[in-house]
């Protein structure tokens, strides 16, 4: 059973059974618990759900849209045919100074692969989407705001700090991405990816998705392989990884399930 299934599901499984009903800004209440931990070895297997069909393409093009493009123009993401920021978006086409906007603001990328090439016994390595003074300025404020780097062994680790995490849509998603995340660093900067640690400090099930997650909890055991995360082996520049350079080989799923997105 792929692991990413394994942990995933056992935090679901503990929400639904001992998690704190709440309501929230969205008004669909939730059932959650505080300070929930995944850790995988990226160096044994790529962290996907099988359990359930995890759109990968489409996480992949939201990490590049925030990572790469360092944009918050949602008209660039609908552009590479990705539409989960849709619902977010502002008269303007943007959704205002939040994710790439302040990763491109600080140079954060940038600097992040300079210390890793020069320095990266650094223990300052952090990327950071939590600017105070412009949240008002944000149709929603990142939720997966801060990743943390180490380099341990000649492994590339990083830790993500993520304040909400919504576990039926957004955390698939965001599992996937940042492990992919930790690949294009290491590649580009001539490391292989280690641990990546992923830290929830709300993690909550919307009470519309419980029925879809209690049958997804139904295929447990029927979990199957991780699939290979493939990146075409002679990029370097982490500006030049293009989608088709990072794939899945033979990624086997249970099939999709659909879920609403609270807005
Ligand atoms: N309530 C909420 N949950 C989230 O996960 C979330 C937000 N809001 N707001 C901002 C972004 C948008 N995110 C989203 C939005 C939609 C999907 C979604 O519908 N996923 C489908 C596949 C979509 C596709 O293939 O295009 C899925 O089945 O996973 C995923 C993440 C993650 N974030
Ligand atoms: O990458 C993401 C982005 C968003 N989410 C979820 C977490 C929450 O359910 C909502 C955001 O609502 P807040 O009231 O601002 O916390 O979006 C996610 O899981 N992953």
């Amino acid at each position: 059973m792929s692991k990413a299934d394994e942990k995933y599901l056992d935090i679901v499984e503990k929400i639904i059974k001992e998690g704190y009903y709440s309501n929230n800004r969205t008004g669909i209440p939730t059932y959650k618990l505080p300070h929930q931990i995944m850790q995988f070895d990226l160096n044994q297997e790529f962290p996907i759900l099988t359990t359930k069909f995890v759109a990968f393409k489409t996480a992949v093009k939201e990490l590049l849209w925030i990572w790469q493009l360092q944009s918050n123009d949602v008209r660039e993401l609908q552009k590479m045919g990705c539409h989960v920021w849709d619902e977010w978006m502002r008269p303007d086409g943007t959704i205002g100074k939040a994710y790439g906007y302040q990763i491109r603001k600080f140079k954060q990328v940038d600097r992040l692969l300079d210390m890793l090439k020069s320095d990266n016994q650094n223990r300052r390595m952090i990327v950071s989407l939590w600017n105070i003074e412009d949240l008002p300025d944000m149709s929603l404020q990142p939720c997966a705001f801060q990743t943390l780097w180490d380099v341990t062994d000649d492994r590339l680790n990083c830790m993500l700090i993520q304040r909400s995490g919504d576990m039926g849509l957004g955390v698939p998603f965001n599992m996937a991405q940042y492990a992919v995340l930790v690949h294009l660093v290491a590649q580009s900067v001539g490391l292989k990816p280690g641990l990546f640690t992923h830290v929830i400090n709300n993690a909550h099930v919307y009470e519309n998705h419980i029925d879809i997650l209690k049958q997804q909890l139904k295929r447990r055991d029927k979990a199957l392989q991780a699939p290979k995360l493939l990146i075409d082996p002679n990029i370097h520049d982490f500006y030049k990884f293009t989608i088709d350079d990072i794939r899945l080989d033979n990624y086997q799923h249970l099939g999709k399930l659909s879920m609403e997105v609270a807005v």
